[in-house]
């Protein structure tokens, strides 16, 4: 019989019965076209644990489903006797119970409903695609005596076929009453059952274009003549998604080629050129700073935090690798979290050459199919490395044997919405504590929450070795990261102080633009920049020019009458696009991707005379163009990044050689290991430096020291120029020295002072709507309600800083606290139910994005 709450009086001889008594129901995600949710069911005789995938009723049919939960109460809103029954277990431990652990933490910590959160973490369709396979098992000396007559019947049918082995479809159409008589032989251990997965789908195909060798009549324009010329160069042979991109052409040009009869295009089975056509690699003999990290990393046991401080090119992949190396071995599997895509090709060759196939990859610019299919092949278990962006912290590895974050200062890791709004770091600690394996932080310039973590740990530490300690953060205050205050010595600080063969880190030297103006020069580059860019051929070098271009950098005004353009639905002004020369003028917005021709004339004065303000990447390149026409110059941002594989086209043609400049945003400042490039170069250091937010600095000093990494990798020594009108600033002194620690130190004052993270605690509500009234009021309810909680600062309510996009007005209040503070936060969902549907709210945990 069962009686509730008598858990506590159960005799302690039977461990697994007081679970399985206070649980009677179980809360499932049922997973089919048009009805994905949680759903209750009961359970009576089947032994069920979350993580299992079960058969269910559901309306009329029967469906797969994922346990998530046991709940010891059915949902108030529901009478008992009407919720149905789970039928069967399909698939038993398919998920570690650990992985739902994972996600309810994340649910809890987040304010998300679970089923968001399994959202972001499952690909869609999982087990609608996946079929139910019943098979004999073999050896098996039950005794099939007292059989029903259906259960005898599906014995018969499954021995009749040479392996045993149906779907579990087929025997439903097969016999009658097949549920039945499947759960009694299931029962009788004559037969299991199995999850299939979906056959991987058939090649895929795709056009390639090869050149057909004859020689060139006058029948070619000028332009089909270049690109016959670079299908030439490349061998004759070509993707046609390739080709296009690099050429910037239309299939309409190739197919006029073709006509001519000068190409020939056809379907061709993508190979796996990629994979294959990587050479394999060695493992390179490390330095000594790098066997010291190794064997430190490789000797944990059980969850560690390591933050790995390298400086730009110290050779921290290489550490990862040699750390993955060993646990492949023993059939463990690794998890390697980049912040990019961008980055990301290099890095996947440089393990793909170590592990070959084993080397998976997993981002959320898979197409649904091969997300799906990516899963089942981690699914399988075998010991594999799986690099992926931020939600590839979701990926179910089993025997996860190590965590890494490469770059783990970079704000990308942070989903702002939808929610959950988690950081990949902090689930990742999570992770890892829960998988007992260790996590490795990787970066040049490591987040301030980390250091203060990993420093604070390793200061307790030596303080209690020696008593006396020099060590001057201001640990004092307690810091906070996760969801809660550690006290684990699980934390330890490696540290690569030089670049592999102690090569020097570059010299930055820092022009000031208010002196260049003085002294009459108006172009946006200095001359310092200028003579090093006319230096580039002539040295047979390669650069980078870095453009911070972000948002309304780059606008369009009148000069009659001032008027500056701007976006119907929100409250920024249009950049300018121009992607190539002749290409037609279109004024973008970067908040909701509206996009209208350039006007000739002024819309408020008619007036001819409309001006370009600020410089993006496309007016640098233009600039470029026209001040050093011999310079070849590859533009590397989202516009020209945006199709697939582009990243990859890109860079390799970088790489090649077939550029002499490479000038993009943020990109590529992360991971690029180029040994060639000897020049680094920033436009104006400023649109990073005055930011209005807290960590504006942090950021800039990260952002500059990582794009300045870039120059000098490789034999020939590296410059880095960097333009300002702000030369004082401390970020920018604290770059030219590469001066981390005793910026770091400075910063952590200042947070420390204010109580802004990694002391403080911040949650930002992000209110929106169309109507601005009805917004306003509702902001100003809440914050009236929150200003009750004792020991938090409210900041707000306020409009956003850029108040209307897409047409929705935004508000924002800010929650600051210490993590000391016994604080009594609000039900959110509470609170989400008290306001108007036309409102919406997001509530961002540990927001890093404030705009
Ligand atoms: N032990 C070694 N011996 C020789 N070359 C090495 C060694 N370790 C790494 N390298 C090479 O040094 C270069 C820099 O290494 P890597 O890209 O891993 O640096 P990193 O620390 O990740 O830098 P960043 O933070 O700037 O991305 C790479 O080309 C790598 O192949
Ligand atoms: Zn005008
Ligand atoms: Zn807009």
């Amino acid at each position: 019989m069962y009686l509730r709450g008598l858990e506590s009086s159960i005799v302690v001889a039977e461990p697994r019965v007081p679970f399985q008594v206070s649980s009677r129901w179980i809360e499932v995600l049922v997973d089919c076209p048009g009805a994905q949710g949680i759903y209750t069911y009961k359970l009576t005789a089947l032994d069920v644990q979350p993580g299992d995938i079960l058969s269910v009723p559901f309306g009329t049919s029967q469906v797969g489903a994922i346990a998530i939960r046991l709940v010891s109460q059915p949902p108030a809103d529901l009478a008992p006797d009407k919720i149905k029954e789970v039928t069967d277990v399909v698939s038993a431990g398919f998920f570690p119970v650990g992985y739902w652990q994972l996600l309810n933490r994340i649910a809890e910590y987040y304010y998300t409903p679970l089923i968001q959160v399994i959202r972001v973490a499952l690909p869609p369709g999982l087990l609608g695609r996946s079929q139910r396979r019943i098979r004999l098992v073999k050896n098996t000396n039950s005794s099939t005596q007292f059989l029903t007559p259906a259960a005898r019947q599906i014995l018969e049918l499954l021995q009749a076929q040479s392996q045993g082995d149906y779907s579990f479809t087929h025997i439903q159409r097969q016999v009658k009453g097949a549920y039945r008589g499947v759960r009694e032989l299931l029962r009788s251990h004559l037969i299991e059952s199995y999850l299939e997965p979906p056959r991987l789908s058939k090649p895929k195909l795709q056009k390639a274009v090869t050149l057909v060798d004859t020689g060139l009549e006058g029948d070619v324009t000028s332009r089909q003549r270049e690109i016959l010329e670079v299908l030439r160069r490349r061998g004759g042979d070509m993707w046609l998604s390739e080709l296009l991109q690099i050429c910037s052409t239309s299939s309409a040009t190739l197919k006029a080629l073709e006509q001519k009869g000068y190409v020939v295009i056809q379907e061709r089975e993508v190979l796996r050129i990629e994979r294959d056509s990587i050479v394999q690699e060695q493992p390179k003999t490390l330095t000594q700073a790098q066997s010291q990290a190794l064997e430190t990393i490789i000797k944990l046991d059980g969850y560690a935090q390591v933050l790995l401080h390298g400086v730009t090119g110290s050779g921290k992949t290489e550490v990862y690798l040699q750390a993955i190396a060993p646990l492949l071995n023993q059939g463990k599997s690794a998890l390697v979290l980049v912040p990019e895509i961008g980055l990301t090709p290099q890095l996947t060759d440089r393990f793909r050459a170590r592990f070959g196939n084993k080397v998976c990859v997993y981002h959320s610019a898979l197409s649904d199919g091969e997300r799906y299919d990516t899963w089942r092949q981690m699914l399988a278990g075998e010991p594999q490395v799986v690099i992926g962006t931020r939600s590839a912290v979701f990926a179910p590895l089993p025997h996860l044997g190590l965590i890494i974050l490469d770059e783990e200062h970079d704000s990308s890791f942070k989903q702002d919405q939808p929610i959950p709004t988690y950081h990949a770091r902090t689930v990742a600690t999570w992770r890892a504590e829960l998988e007992h394996c260790p996590l490795v932080l990787g970066s040049a310039t490591p987040s301030l929450e980390t250091w203060v973590e990993v420093r604070s740990e390793e200061t307790k530490k030596r303080e209690e070795s020696t008593p006396i300690t020099d060590y001057r953060l201001p640990i004092n205050a307690s810091c906070y990261n996760g969801g809660h205050l550690r006290n684990a010595l699980a934390s330890h600080y490696l540290s690569l102080p030089e670049r592999i063969q102690s090569r020097p880190l570059p010299p930055v030297e820092i022009v000031d633009m208010r002196q260049e103006l003085q002294q009459g020069n108006r172009s946006i580059f200095s001359r310092t920049l200028q003579s090093a860019l006319e230096q580039l051929q002539e040295r047979e070098q390669q650069g980078i020019l870095f453009i911070h271009r972000r948002g309304h950098s780059t606008f369009v005004s009148c000069r009659s009458c001032g008027y500056v353009i701007e976006c119907p639905h929100c409250d920024v002004s249009l950049a300018y696009h121009q992607t190539e020369e002749n290409a037609p003028e279109i004024l973008r917005c970067h908040y909701c991707n509206y996009a209208q021709l350039h006007p000739r004339n002024c819309p408020e004065c008619s007036s001819p005379y409309l001006k370009f303000f600020g410089s993006g990447t496309q007016r640098v390149t233009q600039e470029l163009a026209r001040q050093f026409p011999q310079l070849r110059i590859i533009r590397f941002d989202s516009d020209t990044t945006r199709t697939k594989g582009a990243h990859r086209t890109l860079l390799t043609r970088f790489a090649n050689r077939e550029a002499d400049l490479l000038v993009g945003t943020q990109m590529l400042t992360k991971g690029l290991d180029l040994p060639q490039v000897t020049l680094v170069g920033v436009v104006a250091a400023d649109g990073l430096l005055h930011l209005a937010d807290y960590r504006a600095a942090e950021r800039a000093f990260q952002t500059l020291t990582q794009v300045a990494g870039r120059a000098g990798r490789g034999e020939d020594p590296g410059r880095v120029i960097v333009q300002t009108y702000s030369p004082e600033h401390p970020v920018i002194q604290a770059v030219q020295q590469h001066a981390y620690e005793a910026f770091t130190t400075a910063e952590l004052e200042q947070r420390a002072a204010l109580n802004y993270p990694p002391y403080g605690r911040l949650i930002l509500l992000r209110l929106s709507s169309t109507d601005p009234a009805m917004v306003e009021s509702t902001a100003q309810q809440i914050a009236t309600q929150l200003n009750s909680i004792s020991e938090c600062e409210i900041l707000g309510p306020a409009p956003a800083s850029v108040f209307r996009v897409s047409n929705r007005y935004r508000w924002q209040i800010l929650l600051k606290f210490l993590p000391t503070a016994q604080i009594e936060l609000p039900d959110w969902e509470d609170v989400r139910s008290q306001i108007p549907t036309s409102v919406s709210l997001t509530i961002d945990v540990d927001p890093l994005n404030f705009m």
